[in-house]
């Protein structure tokens, strides 16, 4: 049986000040959430800081990108082990943010999630078509060239991955996937995966809110979710990981 995982992607959002009060408000209505792991991904900036808030709780540190070099002159990255050094549970990697804006590939995306694993974390590896893929019919082919280099440089330990299905039209657009687009994915995801598939859990990410969060649950291969905007909001995402518990 798959433990459900809900993982809150703060992106680049909020002041040091601004994420405590966020998370004050969300441990305060923390109750009732015990059969379904919870993380938050703050800034690496904020991980020091957000991890002490969290200490004593059981929400999980994540980090939202790691460095595919383990140390160096590599000026702006931030290294799996420094990462690790900070008690971070998870480390997404390959968001379609950064694959969109800082070009990365799927090659560079499976050596940071080997990366992360080396460090004894777990890679949440995003992925996910355009809407233009989408239209082209092209969706399934993306999500398996973005699969791929993963599959290939995992091998035995891909059990270990998290996968996040994350449809680049559905992200901050308010446009959710219907539960049965994305379980259609999630399966084909698991089928990729081979023999590993049945341990691994498929989150789903785009606009996911409370309203949506329990039909997406519902579905067989959605094992959880990873949230954007209403991750801001400690209501919301109070709300949307009870769904999932
Ligand atoms: O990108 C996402 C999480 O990583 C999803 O963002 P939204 O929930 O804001 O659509």
């Amino acid at each position: 049986m798959r433990r459900s995982l809900v993982m809150g992607n703060w992106k680049m959002n909020g002041s040091l000040a601004a994420n405590q009060v966020l998370l004050e408000a969300l441990l305060a209505k923390w109750q009732g959430v015990h059969k379904a792991e919870v993380a938050v991904a703050p800034v690496s900036l904020h991980l020091a800081q957000v991890g002490q808030l969290l200490s004593g709780s059981n929400i999980q540190l994540a980090a939202q990108d790691a460095s595919a070099h383990a140390s160096g002159a590599f000026t702006g990255e931030v290294a799996a082990a420094m990462l690790s050094e900070l008690d971070c549970r998870y480390v997404i990697v390959g968001h379609s943010e950064r694959r969109q804006y800082h070009a990365e590939s799927s090659e560079l995306v499976a050596k940071k999630a080997k990366a992360v694993l080396a460090e004894g974390m777990v890679p949440v590896v995003c992925v996910g078509e355009t809407l233009s893929e989408r239209d082209a019919g092209q969706t399934l082919a993306v999500i398996s060239e973005q699969l791929s280099p993963v599959i290939a440089l995992f091998g035995a330990s891909l059990a270990q991955i998290v996968v996040a299905y994350e449809p680049v039209w559905a992200i901050g657009t308010g446009k959710t996937a219907t539960p049965e687009q994305a379980q259609a994915v999630h399966a084909f995801i698991r089928d990729q995966l081979g023999a590993a598939g049945e341990q691994v859990r498929i989150l789903y990410g785009g606009s996911v809110k409370p309203a949506n969060a329990e039909a997406l649950f519902a579905k067989t291969d959605i094992d959880g979710a990873l949230v954007g905007g209403a991750a801001l909001k400690a209501d919301d995402f109070y709300a949307i990981c009870r769904a999932a518990d």
